[in-house]
This record gives C-alpha cells, sequence and structure tokens, in this order.
C-alpha cells in the first residue's frame, strides 16, 4: 500500500517549457553579473569551485567559469554546482513577479488530493532545493510549500542512479515498497524501480509513446491501482 508520493518537477507537475523557455534563459542572462558580484560571497564562492574541480582546472579564471556555466544551462546538464546557482538566481526573478512558477492544473489537484488522503509529498528534482522551495512559494496557486513534508536534489545524487533512491528512502519513515515515484524520464523510473520503489510514468503533452512502467498522460488518469 502507497503511502508516499516522491515526485519529480519538470515534465511531472511542471511544464517543460516553463523550465527551458522561462527559468534557464532568465538564469543565461543573469548569471555573468551574478556570479561578478557575488564571487566572494561563501555559498558562491564554494560552487565556483565546485565548476572548477568539474573541469579539472583549479586555477580557470572568472571568465572561464562563466562560459562553463553558460555552456551547461545550454545544454541542460544537471551538474549540482549551475543547478545551485540557478536557484540562488531565480530568486530575484521569482521576487520581482517576472515569472510565476508553473504547476498543472492537474498535477495541483492530484497532490492536494493525496495530501487530504493522509499521504506524505516528498519532491526530487535536479533544480536545487531552493529553486523547488522557490517554484512552490512562487507558484500560479500562491505558496503551496505546506503540501510537502522534505525536498531531495541531486546532493543525494544523479537521478538516474539507484544509489539516490535509496539515499532518500532512507532518511524517511517509509519503506521502499510503500513510496511510489513519479517521473517523465524513464531512466529515473528505471532506478527508482531497482531500488524498490513503486513507479508511474507521466507521458505529457501529447506525447505518443508507450512505457516499461505504468503511465497516466495527465493525473486525470490517476486510479486506485497505483495505490494498491
Ligand atoms: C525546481 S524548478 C527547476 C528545475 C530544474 O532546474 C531542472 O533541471 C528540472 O529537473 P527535474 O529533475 O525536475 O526534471
Ligand atoms: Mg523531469
Amino acid at each position: 500500500m502507497i503511502k508516499a508520493i516522491l515526485t519529480d518537477i519538470e515534465g511531472t507537475i511542471t511544464r517543460i517549457s516553463f523550465v527551458k523557455d522561462v527559468l534557464f534563459p532568465y538564469a543565461a542572462e543573469k548569471l555573468p553579473a551574478f556570479i561578478k558580484a557575488h564571487q566572494d560571497d561563501h555559498d558562491v564562492a564554494e560552487h565556483i569551485a565546485s565548476v572548477k574541480a568539474h573541469i579539472e582546472q583549479p586555477e580557470a579564471d572568472l571568465e572561464t567559469v562563466i562560459s562553463t556555466l553558460l555552456h551547461w544551462i545550454e545544454t541542460d546538464q544537471k551538474v549540482t554546482p549551475l543547478k545551485q546557482l540557478q536557484g540562488l538566481i531565480w530568486q530575484t526573478g521569482y521576487e520581482n513577479g517576472d515569472f510565476t512558477g508553473h504547476l498543472y492544473p492537474d498535477a495541483y489537484a492530484f497532490l492536494n488530493a493525496q495530501k487530504q488522503a493522509g499521504r506524505s509529498l516528498y519532491v526530487y528534482s535536479s533544480g536545487s532545493v531552493k529553486a523547488q522551495h522557490l517554484i512552490f512559494q512562487y507558484s500560479d496557486y500562491g505558496d503551496v510549500r505546506p503540501l510537502f513534508s522534505d525536498y531531495f536534489d541531486t546532493k543525494v545524487g544523479a537521478k538516474q542512479e539507484q544509489s539516490a533512491y535509496n539515499t532518500i528512502i532512507a532518511a524517511l519513515p517509509f519503506d521502499a515498497s510503500e513510496v511510489l515515484f513519479l517521473s517523465d524520464v524513464a531512466a529515473e523510473l528505471e532506478a527508482a524501480k531497482a531500488a524498490g520503489l513503486r513507479t508511474l510514468h507521466l507521458i505529457r503533452d501529447g506525447q505518443d509513446s508507450t512505457s516499461e512502467h505504468p503511465y497516466i498522460n495527465d493525473f486525470s488518469e490517476f486510479s486506485a491501482e497505483y495505490l494498491a
């Protein structure tokens, strides 16, 4: 019996185009000035050091760090220092009202219904925990953070690695078999399944596809069989 739900964000409860066409371009535009202005802040300095370690250039100058980060945004690489920096940059955009966090209406209704039914809700996204807080604090439906009991990002590991799900389950008061993982990416579902979680694939926006996993096109198709 499913007692908790662990959800991905992009492509599962949030439209992919909100992330790719709104959040990523905003981060790319603001990133150079942000890095220059905040390079000595403790957190930012750590993320800059992490970029240099990642490219194995400990002596890299700031321009190299910035062009590396911009390349990672362009190619949608889920590298932890980039994802952490994006969260810091998006804060200003949300606070200024430049955008609100997109949530599919069916996802919002589903999450509310599951919470009311007594299930605990958790988030696991490549976006940093800070970015997750922001998208839910400034969502289209207002501040929906009270829906969620905890948040996980790539600090527990990459989403396509089984060990990341083992780490998450170890932090939850549930057995793996009591947790349903929702994602739009088959490789993430494979990793979660290997860790013993139940899985449900979201195949949204008219994509004509089938899956090795149980799948739905949106949460209006969700039924009790996925909770049994
Ligand atoms: C938390 S909103 C930004 C999402 C993001 O940066 C991203 O890379 C999406 O990855 P996900 O694991 O949610 O598909
Ligand atoms: Mg996703």
